[in-house]
Formats: C-alpha cells, sequence, structure tokens
C-alpha cells in the first residue's frame, strides 16, 4: 500500500487525476467509479483535462460501486444518476458504456450477480476509485462485511445513514438497504485509489492502513490488495503513527517507478 499524505484536496484532486489519466493513456480502460463527495474534485479536475486539453475517455468503460435499493434509476440522488452528473455527462462517456446496478431490480440478488457477471466480461476493473466512510467502509460495505463477498444487499449502519442524509430531504428518505460490490469484487480491480479528505476520516484512514486487517473496517481489506494507493490529505492523515515514513518514501519515489 502505498499512502501519499498532500497538503489539500485540490492536490489531492489532481494526483489522482494523474493517476487516472495516465492508465486512460496506456488505452482501454475499465474504471470503478465511487459516488460521495470526496471523489468530486477529483471528477472536476479530469472533466477540465476534457475540456482545456482533449483528455478522452471514449476508449473507457465504468461501473458503479453501488446503488441504493428501491430508488428509481432517475431519481436524482441514486447512484446512476449522481454519477452522470457529477462525471460521466461531462466527458466523452457513452452513456452505453457506464453501467450502474439498478436498485429496482424485481430480483435484486438476481441482479447482484448480473453486475459481477458484467464486471468480470468487461475484463475486470483496471482502477476502482473508492472513498471511506467514517466507520471504515467502502462502497457500502459496511463493518464485518466479509472479506470475500460479492455483490449482494447490504443494511446500513446508523451512522452511515445520518452521514449521507445531507442528501436527501429528510432522514426518513435515506433508504436503509443497498446494493453494493462486495469486498472481493472490489479486491479484484487492478488498481484501488482509496481517497481521504478531512479530519472526519482520520479515525477510519488510520485503522485501514495501520490497523489489523478485519471485518471491522472494511477498508483494511487494501492490505490484502498488491496494488493499494491511499491519497488523502493534512488533516485525513492525522491520526496515522507512519507520516514521516510516508512522506519520506514519497519524497524518495523513483522517477521510473508509476504509481
Ligand atoms: N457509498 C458511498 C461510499 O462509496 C463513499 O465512499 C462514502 C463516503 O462519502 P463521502 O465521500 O461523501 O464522505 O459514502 C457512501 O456511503
Amino acid at each position: 500500500m502505498e499512502i501519499i499524505i498532500l497538503p489539500d484536496p485540490n492536490a489531492v484532486a489532481r494526483t489522482a487525476a494523474d493517476i487516472i489519466q495516465a492508465r486512460l493513456e496506456k488505452g482501454r480502460t475499465v474504471l470503478g467509479l465511487a459516488t460521495g463527495s470526496t471523489p468530486l474534485g477529483t471528477y472536476e479536475e479530469l472533466i477540465r483535462r476534457h475540456c482545456d486539453a482533449g483528455l478522452s475517455f471514449a476508449d473507457a468503460e465504468a461501473f458503479t460501486l453501488d446503488e441504493y435499493l428501491g430508488l428509481p434509476p432517475d431519481h436524482p440522488e441514486s447512484y446512476r444518476s449522481v454519477i452522470r452528473r457529477e462525471f460521466t455527462d461531462n466527458v466523452d462517456l457513452r452513456d452505453t458504456a457506464v453501467h450502474s446496478i439498478d436498485g429496482q431490480a424485481k430480483d435484486p440478488e438476481a441482479e447482484a450477480t448480473r453486475f459481477d457477471t458484467a464486471i468480470q466480461a468487461a475484463g475486470g476493473v483496471d482502477i476502482q476509485i473508492l472513498g471511506i466512510g467514517t466507520d471504515g467502509h467502502i462502497g457500502f460495505n459496511e463493518p464485518m462485511s466479509s472479506l470475500a463477498s460479492r455483490t449482494r444487499i447490504k443494511t446500513l449502519t446508523k451512522q452511515t445513514r445520518l452521514d449521507n442524509a445531507r442528501f436527501f430531504p429528510s432522514l426518513d428518505d435515506v433508504p436503509y438497504h443497498v446494493l453494493t460490490q462486495g469486498l472481493g469484487t472490489i479486491r479484484e480491480a487492478r488498481h484501488l485509489l482509496l481517497i481521504g479528505l478531512g479530519q472526519a476520516k482520520a479515525r477510519a484512514v488510520a485503522a485501514a492502513a495501520e490497523g489489523p486487517v478485519t471485518a471491522a473496517c472494511p477498508a483494511s481489506a487494501l492490505q490484502l490488495h498488491p496494488h493499494a494507493t491511499v491519497l488523502i490529505d493534512t488533516p485525513a492523515a492525522s491520526q496515522l503513527e507512519q507520516t514521516d515514513y510516508y512522506r519520506y518514501a514519497h519524497a524518495n519515489k523513483p522517477a521510473w517507478q508509476a504509481y
């Protein structure tokens, strides 16, 4: 796991965009896209590079991480809508190449299996962007999610419903259930790029990076991945113990070594 501490969210967004741009420039790329406020700066930076510098997503495909169960696909807070509004509609990524989970599928379990199969049929995810919940969740894999889990139905914790209530008219409108890529599914992506911003994420970031590998902190599953990059700002790094080493390793990163 490479942990990169940057001074502010803009620097994090630029570095994340550099990593994604470098992958896009290699050819066909399958992106894994997270929702939430954390990746928005990265998406804005990618949109800017598309508009100002011609960065193209024409050869890319994308898979979202998760979806609220029961929300109609065109609901403004469905992750299908959010990812299109915040990112993919603003670049040259074909709409048919943006794959979302159907939160209103008649058979949600079959929908979960369909989604895992579609990821595999696309050749797997090249770069999976991840945020992190205050309880250490990634996607909607709440604490005690199996580290081997596949895409499936989960029940949100009270804390996650409270955290996400800001996107809905009231807490009562936040669904209790979701469909989320599992930790096993996420770990099949070839490169995991976890972004953490702000003091509120410091405890979860420290548990994920320096705590034990445990279902109690789903993001600690990144420790099992051969290619995981953690991009954080200074407040999100404030509870890490090994910051001197992370800064030193980053400052002395060999020029030939890609992210
Ligand atoms: N399912 C999403 C996660 O993918 C996201 O990482 C998390 C953190 O959100 P934010 O980035 O807004 O803090 O929120 C939601 O629960």
